[in-house]
């Protein structure tokens, strides 16, 4: 691998300009901050943690302690300062106006401190709609506020700046430092929620992008990743000029074993549609019961009733060995998302109709649109 700091000369104007791999001149560097809240933004006094305005700024000057022959300036903004848990769509809407309002030719890349709660949708909206930034965006959280010695904000900003330097690769990741130390890169699109009780993250199919070591950037080559050529070969996106908007009326459901659907009644209010997660086999109860209304298939009629249309994910291949099932579940009209993780395919969803009118465009975008990587392709 060749070190960020590789030596090239180009002609500019011709003039020879001395720039690094990335074609980047040696002037000093500098990345742009986005502040959002989070335990990383945040505070912990007694046994209350919340965001504190001066805890994100902290996070610069530790940085500083922590690399002091760095010579990085950076630049910061804090559009929000919230725990991620009280996010709401349209604060993406927030930070992609402060992503799109950047002048890109002054920063080498974008860092975005954010809560761990959220984080994988947070990371999905601004992948999916913040389209032909041509510098990478980090996204980097902590389990602990800086103040606590179990905390590992400045590591993930460290570890966001080495990324930073080192690849000049388009897009959004998460960098999250695991309990073995390993600072794991995910794509933005892949990530799945924290696990509650290690903390932990993984990416979908337990594959994360890389993983950053001594200071640079490790591929990971499992199958479903896309190579790093082709993360740098991105095309044009296939979805432009959208005004983006994420829809707040899509309802999602998890199955589990009693599910009543009879509590869903949408005779006062109605969604836009419903995304229903299923088991791990692509699947979700169609029992008929006499004491409770079980199954899916009812409650996918009722929703046509209302015009409702229901997405079902996650699901590999709808075209495979399917369960009965789930046979049944597509018979009667339910729309599988495949290959996307629930957490990806429920954002896009708010994405499309938030942002689309007409029923043939969601369902182009969402069966037929592939943004970043979102869709898995064994390649
Ligand atoms: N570790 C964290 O950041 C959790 C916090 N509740 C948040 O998501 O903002």
């Amino acid at each position: 691998m060749i070190p960020f700091n590789h030596f090239r000369n180009v002609r500019r104007s011709s003039i020879l300009i001395p720039t690094d791999f990335c074609g980047r001149s040696f002037k000093l560097k500098k990345i742009k901050v986005i502040f959002t809240g989070g335990t990383i933004g945040s505070r912990k006094t007694e046994r209350n943690i919340d965001v504190d305005v001066a805890a994100s700024y902290e996070l610069i000057r530790l940085y500083g302690a922590f690399t002091p022959s760095r010579q990085i300036e950076f630049d910061t903004v804090q559009p929000l300062n919230i725990l991620s848990e009280n996010l709401v769509p349209e604060d993406w809407l927030t930070m992609i106006k402060e992503l799109e309002n950047i002048d890109y030719s002054l920063y080498e890349g974008i860092i975005v401190t954010h809560g761990t709660d959220t984080l994988p949708f947070t990371a999905a909206a601004l992948s999916l709609a913040s389209q032909g930034i041509p510098i990478p965006i980090m996204l980097i959280a902590s389990n602990f506020p800086l103040n606590d010695p179990r905390g590992k904000g400045v590591l993930n900003f460290s570890h966001a700046v080495d990324f930073i330097m080192e690849q000049c690769l388009a897009g959004v990741f998460v960098i999250f430092e695991n309990s073995q130390g390993e600072a794991i890169v995910h794509l933005g699109t892949r990530l799945s929620q924290s696990d509650p009780f290690t903390d932990e993250y993984d990416s979908t199919y337990s594959a994360p992008f890389g993983v950053m070591s001594n200071h640079q950037f490790i591929h990971n080559t499992h199958a479903i990743n896309p190579s790093v050529a082709k993360l740098q070969s991105q095309s044009a996106p296939e979805v432009n000029n959208v005004p983006w908007s994420f829809s707040n009326e899509v309802l999602y459901l998890r199955p589990y074993p009693g599910l009543n659907y009879r509590y869903y009644d949408f005779s006062k209010s109605k969604p836009v549609a419903v995304l229903h997660d299923l088991y791990h086999s692509g699947t979700a109860s169609t029992r008929n019961s006499d004491v409770f209304d079980a199954s899916i298939l009812h409650f996918l009629a009722y929703c046509q009733s209302h015009e409702v249309t229901v997405y079902i994910a996650p699901i590999k291949n709808k075209a495979g060995d399917l369960y009965a099932s789930s046979h049944l579940l597509l018979e009667a009209g339910a729309i599988p998302l495949e290959n996307i993780s629930v957490e990806t395919a429920l954002v896009k969803l708010m994405l499309a109709y938030g942002s689309f009118k007409e029923h043939s465009q969601i369902l182009q975008f969402m069966q037929e649109t592939s943004l970043f990587f979102e869709i898995h392709q064994t390649s």
